[in-house]
């Protein structure tokens, strides 16, 4: 069978894809906690599992490196993902988290961090439906160990622990298919530094085209053009949640932010996530906002450049400033700081700006999926209302 571990799981397998008998909501009830397993699923015997707690130094080191090593490459290995240490901890640290839901795989002999899982809380509103979820990412198990079965393993045991929680619901993306997308979304890139994704192979000159008129062609206004456009401070988190909650609840699966979530998740932390909004001069009314996390890659085997750094299209608000200038005025910001390249997905309405604002089509794309929570229907990208990191 094709997918002999997803086959077992309680989500959406493909022979069910259609039959719309099937009821949307939970596939399996909640186990009573008695009925949870305590102990640890098994390991081959020359690995133990370990909790990595972030806060260490050294621990935070090995995650950091074992991710930089081993973590999602693009199918033409150009690229690495690089999360920064600063970016782990406030990923992997939000309001409610669990320490247990950062798992490690040690090598018993070397104690060499191998594999690595995490999970955090979430509040996501499918439809109508606010559940608990936990957010699963950060699967990744070292290149020497792939294909031993050991993400099955992880997956269980990650499971286990949330289900210790009373949470029975996850959401996750990747990149490969497996059972069952609710949606398929696609990453769009803005070139910030044409002559760098050139170098690197990324992007290639068009026809009749020269470096020159390329670099012409990207190039942004020195500083933005909206009134009252300004990064978000402490003080804007009550407006940007008002803002935020309203906006978000045009979209079929969304998060479910409160005060606390917001304060976290989009109060700009440098190197992490920037955030900017624009305050009405008049009436000193929030009423737009936009956002972008960094993301650096390592280049691979490139004899010039060893770093690309790129910035993520994370939640943006537009009730009074077209969201196309509003995009645009965030592509200057980010081409300011000396991002090579903004990427964004398909959702929410980025659809409307994209072609617009030189985006171009990825070839990558990413599958969004539910644990345990069965939707009739796939999802249009629009309907997505959630970004996950
Ligand atoms: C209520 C709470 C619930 C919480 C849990 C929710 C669920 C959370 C789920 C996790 C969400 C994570 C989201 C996330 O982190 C964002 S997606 C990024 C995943 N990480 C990477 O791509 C890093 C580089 N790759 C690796 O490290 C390995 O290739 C990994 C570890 C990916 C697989 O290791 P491997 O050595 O290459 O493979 P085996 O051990 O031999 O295992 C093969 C089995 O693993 C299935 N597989 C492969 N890639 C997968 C992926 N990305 N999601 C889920 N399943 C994946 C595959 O289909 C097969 O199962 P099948 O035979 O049934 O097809
Ligand atoms: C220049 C445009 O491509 C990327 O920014 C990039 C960077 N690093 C990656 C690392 C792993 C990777 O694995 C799928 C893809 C990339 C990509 S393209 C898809 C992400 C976006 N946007």
């Amino acid at each position: 069978s094709r997918h002999r571990f997803w086959e077992t799981q309680p989500v959406g397998q493909f022979r069910d894809l259609g039959d719309t008998s099937l009821p949307e909501g939970p596939i399996e009830a909640p186990t009573p906690l008695s009925d949870v397993r305590r102990d640890p699923y098994n390991l081959p015997a020359q690995y133990e599992w370990t909790t990595c707690d972030i806060d260490d130094d050294h621990t935070c080191t090995e995650v950091y490196n074992l991710l930089t090593q081993n973590y999602v490459e693009d199918d033409e290995n150009m690229f690495r993902f690089n999360y920064s240490m600063e970016f782990l901890r406030w990923a992997l640290r939000p309001p409610g988290y669990f320490k247990s839901w950062h798992i490690g795989v040690r090598a018993k002999a070397s104690q060499k961090l191998v594999a690595f899982i995490t999970g955090v809380p979430a509040r996501i509103r499918v439809r109508d439906d606010v559940v608990k979820w936990r957010r699963s990412t950060f699967l990744c198990v070292h290149k020497k160990l792939r294909s031993k079965r050991l993400a099955p393993v992880m997956i269980k045991e990650v499971t286990r622990r949330v289900h210790l929680e009373n949470i029975w619901q996850a959401s996750y993306t990747a990149g490969v298919v497996i059972p069952t997308p609710i949606s398929t979304c696609r990453y769009w890139h803005r070139s910030l530094n044409p002559k760098k994704l050139i170098d690197v192979g990324f992007s290639r000159l068009g026809a009749r085209m020269t470096m020159s008129r390329t670099v012409k062609l990207y190039k942004l206004p020195e500083s933005t053009v909206t009134k009252g456009f300004r990064k978000m401070e402490l003080r804007d988190v009550p407006a940007v949640t008002r803002l935020l909650k309203e906006y978000l609840r045009q979209f079929a699966v969304a998060p479910d932010f409160d005060q606390d979530d917001v304060e976290h998740w989009l109060l700009p932390l440098e190197n992490v996530v920037d955030s900017y909004l624009v305050e009405s001069p008049e009436t000193h009314e929030i009423t737009d906002f936009c956002s972008f996390y960094t993301l650096p890659s390592s280049i691979l085997n490139n004899p010039n450049y060893s770093l690309l750094k790129a910035a993520y299209s994370y939640y943006n608000v537009s009730t009074k400033t077209p969201l196309q200038q509003l995009m645009n005025d965030a592509l200057i910001v980010a081409k300011k700081n000396d991002y090579d390249v903004f990427n964004a997905l398909d959702v929410m309405q980025n659809e409307s700006f994209l072609k617009e604002l030189k985006f171009g089509p990825g070839d990558g794309h990413l599958h969004y999926y539910l644990y345990n929570y069965r939707i009739r229907k796939a999802l249009h990208p629009s309907e997505l209302g959630l970004v996950l990191l």
